[in-house]
């Protein structure tokens, strides 16, 4: 007889449910639920406006996914609930909620719910980047051996520049808030009734070294005096290692997600550091690839070193024994949905309509007819701001070398070159800094959706690319960590690499560079590079004077 997990990926847009068989891996059923609410960047529910850069979720929706996908997949599955044995979820990072003291979402509040900073903050809100500015100048000064654990620089995504907005914008919401909490510890907590937060969210995000514990309350004075005791109070709380176990289904949520009471609940996770062992990587020298709306870059090292521009580096943060290093690009599928969604004529739509594909796959098959350099264009992918290596959320896309022949196959073609060439930047980096990168692995929508797309990047960066099987990776990687939180005698394992090395699948044959295309690429490359730097470390900061001029326009 066979045992079964259920892992839950939690997206931007979306939350992916899968049952999976702890013996070998296979996925009985796969499950997608859109969030009723989307992402809200332009206004709340009932229509109160945001400002630029907001990015905010509604708590419910996640609610919704547990409470659809979960049961929808287990019946497709066939499995009898009697026979899942954990269910484990990850989540987009970070995206925070404040919460009462009763666990509940400020915003679902009466009293809050007109107030903007008591919703989720989802992890692509920007707004508070002045925030993070001055995070990263206080720490300059008080702390620059925390900064170098981050590359240099703490992103404006994360939570301490989230509650520094919090405090100054909306003060009131920071005195109200009983606790900040990741969504990934808020929705597993849902499910358990108790809050056990995990150690991936708050030693990337939060600022939580295994060793040396938090920020100094110093320092979070020199933030805010209000801050001081953030991690007594609002960020309280034992960090638990990934695998754990959060505790068990409550019987109310057991009856909703259709399972049963007491399954074992692993502590939340990210979605891109999830995918690590759930590529089957367990050391190091494999870059592991979450690739869509965005692209988070994972890497394992047996020392912490310095990188210019990871987003961090974290003791057991992925895989226990190993430093897990975080790199990214904060818009790569978004820039295309963008570029397709604005910017393609109609006899695009049309012949597209006629032959039966998608706009991707018209543009795509047109543009892999074209030969590296051939476009005569150079782009910079910084449409939502630059992750790795800059860390700079004010810097914006740029497209250069267009003419009256400039057609949207060559600006589209352009614009993935410029996504690959973003992470041929993040494996240099690496490589540079003593952490040496073999070959790639990929997961995620683009891994599958779009071939010329990977070959680019193969070619781009001359490594061999593995790709996943699953096209829920994330989830999958969940559903490991579930059965490692059942443990062996329940049918699951007891350590994350014997579930990897079980429950891990990948296609069988790797997309391998093509070495003359590589080479053509290394010149268009070094463009890239130049106007990279121009663009991007002080030289000419055109970006951030023509975002301030939108910004006067319009107002927070
Ligand atoms: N054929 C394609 N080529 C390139 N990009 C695509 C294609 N199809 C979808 N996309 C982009 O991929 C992204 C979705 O990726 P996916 O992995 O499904 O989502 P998520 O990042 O939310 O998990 C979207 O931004 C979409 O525009
Ligand atoms: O920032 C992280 C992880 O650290 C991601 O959660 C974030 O980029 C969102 O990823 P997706 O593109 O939604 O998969």
């Amino acid at each position: 007889m066979s045992d079964y997990t259920i892992g839950i990926d939690f997206g931007t847009l979306s939350g992916r449910a899968v049952v999976i068989d702890t013996q070998n891996g296979k996925e009985l059923a796969a499950v997608a639920a859109d969030y009723p609410h989307g992402v809200l960047d332009n206004e709340l529910p009932q229509q109160i406006k945001l400002g630029e850069d907001w990015a905010l979720q509604h708590p419910g929706d996640y609610i919704h996914v547990l409470k659809t996908a979960v049961p929808e997949a287990v019946q497709q599955s066939g499995v009898s609930k009697e026979d899942v044995i954990g269910i484990a979820i990850d989540f987009t990072a970070c995206t925070m909620i404040p919460v009462s003291a009763d666990n509940e979402p400020l915003c679902l509040e009466e009293k809050w719910q007109d107030t903007p900073h008591s919703w989720v903050k989802l992890w692509k809100h920007h707004a508070a980047q002045s925030h993070a500015n001055r995070l990263n100048e206080v720490l300059e000064q008080k702390r620059p051996d925390i900064l170098s654990r981050y590359g240099g620089r703490l992103s404006s995504e994360w939570m301490i520049a989230k509650i520094m907005q919090i405090v100054e914008e909306a003060p009131e919401v920071y005195a109200e808030a009983d606790q900040f909490l990741e969504a990934a510890d808020w929705v597993t907590s849902q499910m358990t009734g108790v809050i056990r937060k995990n150690s991936c969210t708050a030693g990337y995000k939060a600022i939580w070294h295994k060793r040396e514990g938090y920020l100094d309350k110093e320092t979070l004075k020199a933030l805010s005096p209000k801050m001081e005791d953030l991690y007594e109070t609002k960020l309280r709380g034992q960090i638990y290692p990934q695998g754990e176990k959060a505790g068990e289904l409550t019987p109310d949520m057991a009856d909703v997600m259709g399972l049963c009471e007491g399954t074992a609940v692993a502590v939340g996770n990210v979605d891109a550091h999830v995918s690590v062992p759930a590529m089957g990587v367990t050391d190091e020298k494999k870059l592991v690839m979450s690739m869509g709306t965005s692209i988070c870059h994972m890497l394992l090292g047996k020392e912490e070193r310095t990188v210019e521009g990871i987003c961090g580096v974290v003791e057991d943060g992925v895989i226990p024994g190993y430093f897990g290093y975080e790199a990214g690009q904060s818009a790569v599928g978004d820039i295309f949905s963008w570029f397709v969604n604005q910017f393609v004529p109609k006899a695009y739509e049309e012949e597209a309509r006629e032959r039966a594909m998608s706009i991707h796959g018209l543009l795509e098959e047109k543009a892999d007819k074209l030969e590296p350099g051939e476009t005569g264009l150079v782009a910079l992918d910084w449409m939502n701001g630059n992750r790795s290596v800059l860390v700079d959320t004010d810097l914006t896309g740029m497209i250069l070398g267009m003419t009256l022949d400039t057609k949207p196959e060559d600006v589209y073609r352009a614009l993935i070159e410029a996504t690959a060439f973003g992470t041929y930047k993040i494996v240099k980096s690496f490589t540079e800094q003593g952490v040496p990168i073999d070959a790639l692995y990929a997961n995620g929508g683009l891994s599958y959706k779009n071939k010329m797309l990977i070959q680019m990047y193969s070619d781009v960066t001359n490594k061999p690319i593995y790709i996943a099987e699953s096209e829920e990776l994330p989830a999958v990687g969940s559903a490991m960590f579930a059965a490692v939180a059942a443990g062996s005698k329940k049918g699951g394992y007891d350590s994350i690499q014997e579930a990897a090395f079980q429950m891990a699948r990948l296609k069988p044959e790797p997309v391998l560079p093509d070495k003359k295309r590589h080479e053509k690429y290394l010149d268009l490359y070094e463009e890239y590079e130049r106007l990279h730097d121009y663009f991007g470390r002080g030289e000419n900061d055109v970006m951030k004077r023509l975002k301030q001029m939108k910004k006067e326009k319009v107002p927070n």
